[in-house]
């Protein structure tokens, strides 16, 4: 039910209004491509592409922020913020928070060099969250291949696209508690660049625990196959990331990353889109605005339905823009 052309007459602007503002928030701080990219991923695991990430804790709601994947980790939601504001100054009550954090992510990733493609939208936003879901469904760091391949085919992904979609670590930036137990405590990683890492990261589980390394060590604002000749040199940042390449079944497909670059970003785009598609709120499926019109109309039998949903829905519906 996504399409590409989903906005083509309501909102023929929304995607250069996207672009413009992520080019921006890309030119003041490399990062944020990364941070955003991300925050499709943490999203679309929990019920589907549906920007349940982006709702805060309510007396009546516990969100997916706090959660272990995000808590201290997840950033960049005062960027969608300004992203959704530029969009629905063209067309308030139109695009859906959950397209611009997809059309987002595709501009994140061109901005820092990588690859593009068509993003299929026609999204709505969910009206819930899943703190537990958050939890169980986000692969943590200590991940081993088996689990990696296991959380990925639990969202209908393949090993192919886990592989390919973890590409993403070319670039952006780690906390010292993510990889503190790889870089100590583990055989699979090159010396020299254990060594390296240490410096900044404290082996004492309470000290520097938030200090940042790049993912990527030459390049972590450039999206390019670097990400998979470190792995071939044993320089992966997290455990996680050097399970795919350690003697096992997904040591080929890294190699041919190291090869082309080109068969990287055909799978990668491919998995982009699969991992759009994850359970996607359409139609009427929840609240959020018809789609021929311009202007959202709540009718009053959905007023009801948003009273219930208490305080978040009082946020969400006149307060907020998508994060909130
Ligand atoms: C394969 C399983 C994955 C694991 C175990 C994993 C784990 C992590 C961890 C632990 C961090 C660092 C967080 C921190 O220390 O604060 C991170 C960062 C990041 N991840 Fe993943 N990730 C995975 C897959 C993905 C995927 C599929 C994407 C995107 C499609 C992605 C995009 C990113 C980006 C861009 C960053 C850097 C964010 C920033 O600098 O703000 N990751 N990931
Ligand atoms: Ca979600």
């Amino acid at each position: 039910q996504l399409s590409t052309g989903f906005y083509a007459s309501s909102c023929p602007g929304m995607p250069g209004a996207i672009k413009s503002a992520v080019e921006s928030a890309v030119a003041k701080e490399p990062r944020m491509g990364a941070s955003i990219l991300r925050l499709f991923f943490h999203d679309c695991f929990v019920q589907g592409c549906d920007a349940s990430l982006l709702l805060d804790d309510t007396p009546s709601l516990q969100g997916e922020k706090t959660a272990q994947p995000n808590n201290g980790s997840v950033r960049g939601f005062e960027v969608i913020d300004a992203v959704k504001a530029a969009v629905e100054n063209l067309c308030p009550g139109v695009v859906s928070c959950a397209d611009v954090l997809a059309v987002a992510a595709r501009d994140s990733v061109v901005a820092l060099g990588g690859p593009s493609w068509e993003v299929k939208v026609g999204r709505r936003d969910s009206t819930t969250a899943s703190f537990t879901g958050a939890n169980n469904n986000i692969p943590p760091p200590t991940s081993g291949l088996a689990n990696l391949t296991a959380l990925f085919a639990a969202q209908g992904l393949s090993q192919k696209d886990m592989v390919a979609l973890s590409g993403s670590h070319t670039i952006g930036q780690a906390r010292c508690t993510s990889f503190r137990a790889h870089i100590y405590n583990e055989s699979d990683i090159d010396s020299g660049f254990a060594w390296t890492r240490q410096s900044g990261c404290p082996s004492t589980s309470g000290s520097g625990d938030n200090n940042l390394a790049p993912l990527d060590l030459q390049t972590p604002t450039t999206f390019e196959n670097n990400y998979y000749k470190n792995l071939v040199a044993k320089k992966g940042l997290l455990h996680s990331d050097q399970e795919l390449f350690n003697g096992g079944v997904t040591d080929p497909q890294v190699q041919s990353y190291v090869s082309s670059q080109s068969a990287f970003f055909a799978d990668f785009v491919s998995g982009m889109i699969k991992m759009g598609d994850i359970s996607p709120l359409t139609g009427n499926n929840v609240l959020y605005v018809d789609p021929n019109s311009t202007k959202y109309r709540p009718t009053s039998d959905e007023w009801s339905e948003a009273r219930r949903r208490e305080a978040w829905a009082e946020c969400f519906w006149l307060h907020c823009l998508c994060s909130c």
